[in-house]
């Protein structure tokens, strides 16, 4: 339903008329109303784009007040407990479910393209024996690029579902190997023989011939973690696969991209600094302090909080449960207690409540990664291997939307007027910094 909506610049005393419609005041209604050249016309100041859709999207929905989560449709508990990760992989980037036929021939691709370039397996060697391995999964994405310059073509239909199945094929490569260099241990190349997650498994933990055997509950469970962290709309990481990849930049380079904006602590990397902070408390028994330190500006309580979800993660709902069954096999992760307690004491304080603060999808993944032998820095790896498919979705539906353009926002300038250039001679002198 279309609707008016008068607004006057004070500055100016001029009064606009803009169009709504279902709620949402369309860029272009304001571009529109510009009225002569000095007249800069109106915008909006959003800082994060708190309030502004970036984009038009058919493949996430979020309900951040009822704490629900779908993917093209489907709930997100549904597809944790019946699909497989393979699966939605599709699902988010075709728009729907796979038929028999169609699952098979997307496996059969993915698994084919699983090997990387002899030479970026050599480029892991230039590292650091201490570098974090989330740093180096950003650098050969970007690197990759350089192996297939034919990925520029981006706006060829083939060519981008070639790259796609590359980029998901190749993230566990790259990802295992980021951990075989860190342990010092020989490279394991792709069995294409093993599941997505099976063979993922075996490139991590394979000591001896033939293979790594994975507890099925185990598998199971990282395949329901890689389903839970596939995608999730506008979130920092894809916004920023969005971002570059609007300039034409190839998959490649748009994921590294994505990759650096998911390492940060306030996003994808709290999973690792949730584990940093229940090992820092210590015990249960310092949880109220802990607490209480928070209230006060000591820290953030990571794993908590998010900029949609007002109300549980429904995310974090099926990883507790997952945990416990995760914990039946691998014996109880010592921080689980600490994390409950956390949990209890934060949902029935007043400062939590009232800015509605509950746990998100890192507060308890980190516990059962760890449960199943990964080291803490591996855990942001861990989200950004499943979250490729959505970036790659994300960065699909964007380049087949007609009236997307290059991502290129506003600003409101707050520096000096026009002002005539200071002879070197005529500047005050300060001491240099
Ligand atoms: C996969 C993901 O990315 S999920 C998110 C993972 N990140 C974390 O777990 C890190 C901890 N959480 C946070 O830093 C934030 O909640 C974010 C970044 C996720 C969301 O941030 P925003 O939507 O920008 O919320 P904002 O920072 O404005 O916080 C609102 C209020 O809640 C407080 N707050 C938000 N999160 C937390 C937290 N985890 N612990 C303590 N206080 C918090 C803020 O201090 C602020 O309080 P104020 O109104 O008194 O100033
Ligand atoms: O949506 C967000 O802002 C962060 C998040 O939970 C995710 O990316 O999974």
């Amino acid at each position: 339903m279309a609707d008016t909506l008068t607004i006057t610049d004070n500055r100016t005393g001029k009064t606009y008329e803009i169009d709504i419609k279902d709620g949402t005041i369309r860029a272009d209604a304001l571009r529109k109303i510009k009225t002569s050249d000095d007249d800069f016309g109106l915008m909006t100041y959003d800082p994060a784009f708190m309030n502004t859709a970036s984009c038009r999207s058919a493949i996430t929905l979020i309900d951040g007040d009822k704490g629900i989560l779908r993917y093209r449709g489907y709930a997100i508990e549904d597809l944790a407990e019946q699909s497989s990760y393979i699966e939605v992989a599709y699902l988010l980037l075709h728009g729907e479910l796979p038929n028999e036929a169609q699952l098979r021939k997307w496996s059969h691709e993915i698994t084919h393209h699983t090997f990387v370039h002899e030479f970026l397996r050599k480029s892991m060697e230039g590292f650091r024996f201490d570098a974090h391995p989330m740093g180096k999964l950003v650098s050969m994405l970007g690197a990759l690029s350089t192996f297939y310059p034919e990925a520029k073509k981006v706006r060829d239909d083939k060519t981008r579902r070639q790259e796609i199945v590359r980029i998901i094929a190749k993230m566990p490569t790259l990802s295992a190997w980021a951990y075989r260099h860190a342990v010092g241990r020989p490279y394991v190349y792709p069995d294409n023989e093993l599941s997505y997650c099976g063979n993922f498994l075996n490139m991590i933990f394979r000591m001896a011939e033939p293979r790594f055997e994975p507890h099925p509950v185990l598998e199971r469970a990282l395949d329901i973690l890689f389903i839970l962290h596939a995608d999730h709309e506008q979130n920092c990481s894809a916004n920023a696969a969005r971002a570059v990849g609007s300039a034409e930049t190839d998959p490649y380079c748009s994921l590294a991209a994505a990759s650096a904006a998911l390492y940060g602590p306030l996003h994808g990397g709290a999973n690792e600094a949730v584990l940093h902070m229940l090992k820092q408390i210590g015990s249960v028994g310092a949880v109220p302090e802990f607490i209480t330190g928070v209230k006060n500006g000591s820290g953030r309580l990571m794993g908590f909080g998010h900029r949609v979800y007002k109300n549980y993660d429904p995310r974090a709902k099926v990883i507790k449960k997952l945990a416990h069954e995760v914990f039946e096999v691998t014996g109880k992760n010592p921080l689980l207690e600490i994390a409950l307690e956390l949990e209890k004491i934060a949902l029935n304080d007043d400062y939590f409540v009232k800015r509605k603060l509950y746990p998100n999808v890192d507060f308890y993944s980190g516990m059962i990664y760890q449960a199943m032998g990964f080291p803490v820095d591996m855990f942001p790896v861990l989200f950004a291997i499943p979250r490729a498919s959505g970036w790659l979705a994300q960065w699909q539906e964007m380049l087949q939307d007609p009236e997307q353009k290059i991502a290129r926002p506003r600003q409101i300038y707050t520096g000096a007027d026009l002002r005539p250039y200071v002879p070197m001679s005529e500047r005050a002198t300060k001491p240099a910094t």
